[in-house]
C-alpha cells in the first residue's frame, strides 16, 4: 500500500488497540476477546476482504475463558519497556508497515492523554534511555518516513530505526563492522541481573552473523536442525524427545560434570553479580538442542524444581557467547505472560558456562503427542490453541516474532498449562529495518513465503506455524512432512493439500525467488478431506467453523492469513464444545525424572 494510504483511521486504530491492550493489562474479564482489530486487519477490512467469522464470545462454564491473562506477575527487567508511560503511541510494524510512514501517521495525528498511553511499545524504547516528554516525542520524524517502497530490497540500504540511534548503545552504526563492535560492547557491558538488559543487544546482530548461525549445522534450507530433528527427518518418523534423557543425579551441579566448554572470551563482566549454578542441584538431563543442554534441577534453598538451559559456547565465534542465546535471554527476561516460559535468572558455572534458569514444565507437546494413542479432543485442542494464541498475541503485540513455533517448543505441565519456549530464533521486528534472514522456522512448520525465499516477512510466519500445530493437535501427525532440507518438497507437500497458488490466489507469488520452480499443478484445496466434518475413516473430525479457522491460518498468502487477534476471536472458540478448562486437561506420565 502506498504511504499515503495510511491515515487518521489507522492512527485511531492504533490508539484503540493501545487502549485494548492497556485494558487487558488491567486484567478485566473477557476483554482479550474484545480487542480492536490490529492494524493489518483494519487494512484488510478497508480493502474489502472478508473477515473471520465472529460472534459473541461465550464464557466456559468452567470459567476458563475468564482467566485473567492480563494480570501481571512480578515485573522483570524489561528492556522493551512495554508498560512504559509517557511514551509515543506506536503500532507494531508489519511487513507492509515497514515500507510506510506508519509511525508518523500514528504519532502526528493525535496527542495522547495518559489514558491513551501505550501498552505496546516500539522496541526502541528502552528504560535506560531518557524518555522525552510525550509532546516532544510526537514531533520526532521516523527515519523510515523517507524510505521508498523497494528500498528494503537492497540489503545495503539498511535504515537504522531510531532506537539504535537514540539508545545508550548508540554509536552511529554505519557498517556491519560497526554493528559487530557494538555487539561486543553490549556483551561486555550488559549484566544479567535484570538491571540493564536491552533488546538491541540481540537486534544488533548483523544479518551476516545471523545467517551464519542459522546455517551453522549445515542446513541449507532452514534453522540448524538438532540431532533429534535430523533423525526425525532421516528416519521419516519422530523420535520421542524424552528418549535421550540421561539419568544423572550427582550430589552437586558441578559444571565439570557436564560437557563444559573451555573458557571463551565472552566479556564475563556482564555476569558480575549473577548467582552461581551450584545454588542448584542437578537432577537429570532433559534434552539437548542446538543451542543448549536443558537440565532438570532443584534450587537448594527453596527446593523449587527448575529447568536449567546451559548455553553452548560457540568456540568459532569471535565472542564465544552465541548471540542467538543473548537474544533469547534478553527477550525471555523481558516477557511476562502465562503462556511464555518464565526465565527466573541467569547463573554462571565454574568456567565460562552460563545457564538460564527457567520454570520447569513436565512435558513438551512433541513428546506428549508421540506417546498419545488418541488425539486431543476438540475441547482440549481449543484449550491448547487459546493458550498458544494468547502467548503469541502477547509476543506480536510486543513486536516479537518467535520464528520457530513447533510442538517441541511448546511446553506443557500437568496442570494443563502450555508455555512457549526456545526463543533462540525470536526477534523484535522493526529494528533494525531490513530484510530478515529466511533461515528460520523448522522446515515442517515453515510458511510458504519463507520456503519461497521472501526477503521481507512478518508475524504471519508464526501464524502459519500455528496452523500446522493446530492440524497436528487434531491428528497427532505433522501436516506437511517435507523431506529433510528440501524446500521444494516441503512446498510440494503444501501445494498438494492446499492447491498450487497462482497470481490470482496469491498476488505477488510469481515474483518470489522460489516460484520459478516447476510445481505440480494442483488446482483444489483438499484440506477438508483431511479434516472432514464427519468421518468413517478415522480422520480427525472438525466442524465447519473449526475448518474455517484452520484453513485461514493455512492461507498460503501471508497477507490473507489470519492475524493472532483474528484467530483468537474466531467463532470456533465460541462453539460447543467449548475449550476445556486447564484443570481438566489430561495429565501425562513423565519420562523425565
Ligand atoms: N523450561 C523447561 N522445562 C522443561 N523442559 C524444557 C524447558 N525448556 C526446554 N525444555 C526441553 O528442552 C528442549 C530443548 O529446549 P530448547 O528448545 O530451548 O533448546 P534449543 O537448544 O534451543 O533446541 P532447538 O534445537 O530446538 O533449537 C525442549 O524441546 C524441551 O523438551
Amino acid at each position: 500500500m502506498a504511504a499515503g494510504g495510511v491515515e487518521v483511521s489507522r492512527s485511531s486504530v492504533a490508539i484503540d488497540r493501545t487502549r485494548a491492550f492497556n485494558s487487558r493489562q488491567g486484567g478485566r474479564d473477557g476483554e482479550r476477546h474484545q480487542t480492536k482489530r490490529p492494524i493489518e486487519a483494519d487494512r484488510r477490512r478497508r480493502d474489502g476482504r472478508r473477515d473471520s467469522p465472529k460472534g459473541p464470545r461465550l464464557v466456559s462454564q468452567r470459567g476458563e475463558v475468564r482467566e485473567e491473562y492480563g494480570v501481571q506477575k512480578r515485573r522483570k527487567c524489561s528492556p522493551a519497556g512495554w508498560e512504559g508511560k509517557d511514551r509515543m503511541v506506536r503500532a507494531p510494524l508489519s511487513e507492509k508497515i515497514i515500507k510506510t510512514n506508519q509511525f508518523v501517521d500514528v504519532a502526528t495525528t493525535r496527542k495522547i492523554s495518559s489514558e491513551d498511553q501505550v501498552g505496546v511499545l516500539s522496541p526502541e524504547h528502552v528504560p535506560s534511555v531518557s524518555v522525552l516528554p510525550v509532546e516532544a516525542q510526537l514531533d520526532v520524524q521516523h527515519p523510515l518516513d523517507d524510505l521508498e517502497e523497494g528500498q528494503l530490497e537492497d540489503d545495503r540500504q539498511v535504515v537504522q530505526a531510531p532506537n539504535i540511534a537514540t539508545s545508550k548503545w548508540a554509536t552511529g552504526l554505519e557498517s556491519p563492522k560497526d554493528e559487530e563492535d557494538v555487539i561486543t560492547d553490549v556483551v561486555r557491558s550488559s549484566r544479567w541481573n535484570r538491571s540493564s538488559l536491552s533488546p538491541e543487544s540481540g537486534e544488533l546482530l548483523s544479518e551476516a552473523s545471523e545467517e551464519r548461525r542459522s546455517s551453522s549445522s549445515g542446513s541449507g534450507s532452514g534453522r540448524p536442525i538438532s540431532a533429534r530433528e535430523h533423525s526425525e527427518h532421516e528416519l521419516g518418523s519422530r523420535i520421542d524427545m524424552d528418549v535421550g534423557e540421561a539419568e544423572c543425579s550427582p550430589p552437586d551441579f558441578s559444571v565439570s560434570e557436564i560437557d563444559e566448554p573451555a573458557s571463551p572470551d565472552v566479556g564475563l563482566s556482564m555476569l558480575a553479580g549473577s548467582r552461581d549454578v551450584n545454588e542448584y542441584q542437578k537432577l537429570s538431563k532433559i534434552n539437548e538442542g542446538t543451542y543448549g543442554i536443558v537440565y532438570k534441577a532443584k534450587d537448594r534453598k527453596t527446593d523449587e524444581i527448575v529447568a536449567l538451559k546451559m548455553i553452548k559456547m560457540n568456540m568459532e565465534d569471535e565472542y564465544g557467547f552465541p548471540l542467538t542465546s543473548l537474544r533469547e535471554i534478553n527477550i525471555l527476561l523481558s516477557c511476562n505472560h502465562p503462556s511464555i516460559v518464565n526465565v527466573k535468572e541467569v547463573v554462571v558455572g565454574n568456567g565460562a558456562s552460563v545457564f538460564m534458569v527457567m520454570e520447569h514444565l513436565e512435558h513438551d507437546l512433541r513428546g506428549v503427542m508421540d506417546r498419545m494413542k488418541q488425539p486431543f479432543s476438540t475441547s482440549e485442542v481449543k484449550c491448547l490453541m487459546i493458550q498458544l494464541l494468547e502467548g503469541v498475541k502477547y509476543l506480536h503485540s510486543n513486536w516479537i516474532i518467535h520464528r520457530d513455533l513447533k510442538p517441541s517448543n511448546l511446553l506443557l505441565n500437568n496442570s494443563g498449562e502450555l508455555k512457549i519456549c526456545d526463543f533462540g530464533m525470536a526477534r523484535q521486528y522493526g529494528s533494525p529495518i531490513k530484510p530478515y534472514t529466511q533461515l528460520v522456522v523448522t522446515q515442517w512448520y515453515r510458511s510458504p513465503e519463507l520456503l519461497l525465499g521472501t526477503k521481507v516477512y512478518s508475524t504471519a510466519v508464526d501464524m502459519w506455524s500455528i496452523g500446522c500445530i493446530m492440524a497436528e493437535l487434531l491428528s497427532l501427525k505433522p501436516l506437511f512432512r517435507g523431506k529433510s532440507q528440501n524446500d521444494i518438497d516441503q512446498l510440494q507437500q503444501i501445494f498438494a493439500v492446499l492447491g498450487t497458488p497462482s497470481e490470482t490466489v496469491w498476488p505477488g507469488f510469481t515474483s518470489l525467488p522460489g516460484a520459478k520452480a516447476k510445481f505440480r499443478k494442483q488446482p483444489y484445496n483438499l484440506l477438508r478431506k483431511k479434516f472432514p466434518a464427519a468421518s468413517f475413516t478415522g480422520a480427525p473430525v472438525l466442524s465447519e467453523l473449526g475448518f474455517d479457522l484452520l484453513n485461514r491460518l493455512l492461507n498460503v498468502d501471508p497477507e490473507k492469513r489470519l492475524t493472532v487477534d483474528e484467530a483468537l476471536s474466531h467463532g470456533w472458540f465460541n462453539e460447543v464444545p467449548l475449550q476445556k478448562s486447564k484443570e481438566f486437561m489430561p495429565t501425562f506420565a513423565s519420562k523425565r525424572n
